[in-house]
């Protein structure tokens, strides 16, 4: 592939950073790996279940969430969708089946749906007719993959799979006479069916269902709402919550000690200049600082603190915070030293230890020497190492920490870049260190480097490159 064509796929390749790419080394096999392992990572949607009793307001509360959300692309998935059609026998004797128990519903058929949609295909959903008790009514419903898949029913929480799924779930809780004063006035207006009949079948079947099987599933609710719709505040602020979460990269709701600062103009501007083969190293220098700068500002905002009241000038009291004092910072030889300046000029007077990785090959990594303090064990730890690519530097030196006694929750790991191999790696073996980062990559090419990377660090840091 030639640059011009290269030039081509960065135009048509809106949103992603390519400027770090060396254009004249970039090779096809290269570029497609790339864009490739973009397009595996398939954007994980954000799934919401919302259960509670028939008639407590579940659909208001979702229409609610979806109204607000109106610049997202939201779907409603219903489980009365996957009610399992009546044979022939059981609709001669339609009053005696129960619809509030859990076999009613075929959650094979929407655990197959929710696959379908979680791997970005879209899927025909059947229309349940609560008139002829059919759930093959065409046409059926097409539901298109969407960054919000809202699940909605009563038995929602029922089976552990399906919970599964769920980044929240909701449980809308009202009052079990407000309820049954819903489902009279909904089943004898919009079903046309008789009164002594809907109060037969919630004596019957409903009521003990919601005690059986629904009521016992409000403890996996993350969130509780009650008065429904009317409660705007909860709604409020489950919008919010929702809104954060979208915003976050998707390895950020998989880990909860990954942190990637909140992107601004400002900061991808300066990623920009950093990625770009082009920039000159007085360039590269100090937007890296600005950079390493806002990655260790952020890092300290993790560290515990005390509660501290002061005197001001006026005389009145100010309650504020403590700085957690027992820190220590530790660099991985060469890069990481490119971070000590800027933890210095936060932390007056910290101590900082050093460690040498050694890169053996291409994915091997050796200790060859460490310096650190003797109270190490009693500290706050911030490792320093601009990029995480494969995670083995960053596994060899936590595992150094730890032996020297360092708690695993006391580390906290700052880098400007991340690969998401390295944040795998990390995560799952050390799951209770931090790692705050300011981007997260595509990836690793074949050599182990991280794309679209920024190139060597230490060298375009300290000179030492060929230009
Ligand atoms: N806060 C509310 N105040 C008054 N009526 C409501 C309220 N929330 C829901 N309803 C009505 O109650 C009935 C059941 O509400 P719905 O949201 O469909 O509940 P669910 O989906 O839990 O069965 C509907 O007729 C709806 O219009
Ligand atoms: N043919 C049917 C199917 C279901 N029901 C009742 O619907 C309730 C669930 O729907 P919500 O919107 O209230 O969640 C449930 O209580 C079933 O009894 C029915 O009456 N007829
Ligand atoms: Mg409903």
């Amino acid at each position: 592939m030639g640059s011009k064509a290269v030039e081509d796929l960065i135009q048509a390749s809106s949103g992603v950073h390519y400027s770090g790419f060396h254009l004249e080394e970039v090779h096809t096999s290269e570029i497609e790996q790339s864009t490739t392992s973009v397009d595996e990572s398939v954007k994980q949607p954000f799934v919401i279940g919302v259960a509670g009793g028939a008639a407590s307001g579940k659909t208001t509360v979702c229409d609610l969430i979806i109204n607000q959300l109106h610049d997202q692309r939201v779907v409603l998935v219903n489980q009365d969708s996957f009610y399992h059609n009546l044979t022939p026998e059981e609709l001669t004797k339609v009053h005696e089946y129960n619809f509030d128990h859990p076999d009613a519903f075929d959650t094979e058929q929407l655990l197959c749906v929710m696959e379908k949609l979680k791997h970005g295909q879209a899927v025909d959903i059947p229309k349940y007719d609560f008139k002829s008790y059919k759930n093959d009514v065409f046409p059926l419903r097409r539901v298109n993959p969407s960054d919000v898949i809202i699940l909605e029913g009563i038995l929602i929480f029922h089976d552990p799979r399906v919970r599964d799924l769920m980044s929240m779930k909701i449980f809308v809780d009202t009052d079990a006479d407000v309820r049954l004063a819903r489902r009279i006035r909904r089943d004898t207006v919009e079903k046309n069916r008789d009164i002594a009949t809907v109060l037969d079948q919630y004596s019957k079947f409903v009521k003990p269902a919601f005690d059986d099987f629904i009521l016992p599933t409000k403890k996996y609710a993350d969130v509780i709402i009650p008065r429904g719709g009317d409660n705007h505040v909860a709604i409020d602020l489950i919008v919010q919550h929702i809104r954060t979460k979208l915003g976050q990269h998707d390895l950020c709701k998989i880990y909860p000690n990954l942190y990637v600062i909140q992107s601004t103009f400002q900061i991808r501007g300066m990623h920009t200049l950093i990625r770009d083969a082009q920039t000159t190293k007085h360039d590269f220098v100090f937007y890296a600082d600005r950079l390493i700068r806002l990655v260790v500002e952020h890092g300290l905002g993790h560290l515990p603190f005390t509660e501290k009241q002061v005197i001001t000038p006026t005389e009145s009291v100010y309650s504020g915070v403590d700085f957690c004092k027992r820190l220590c910072g530790v660099s991985v030889i060469r890069s990481g030293e490119s971070m000590e300046n800027a933890l210095r000029a936060c932390c007056k007077g910290i101590k900082i230890g050093k460690i040498l990785i050694h890169r053996e090959g291409d994915n091997g990594q050796q200790l060859v020497y460490e310096k650190l303090p003797e109270d190490i064990a009693q500290r706050h730890v911030l490792l320093l190492d601009p990029i995480l690519g494969t995670g083995n530097s960053a596994v060899q030196a936590i595992s150094l920490l730890l032996k020297k006694g360092v708690p695993e929750s006391n580390i906290l790991f700052l880098n400007l870049i991340s690969a998401p191999q390295g944040v795998h790696v990390v995560c799952k073996r050390f799951p209770r260190i931090k790692i705050v980062t300011s981007e997260i990559e595509n990836g690793l090419n074949e050599d182990f480097r991280v794309i679209p990377g920024m190139g060597e660090f230490g060298d375009r840091y300290f000179g030492t490159d060929d230009d």
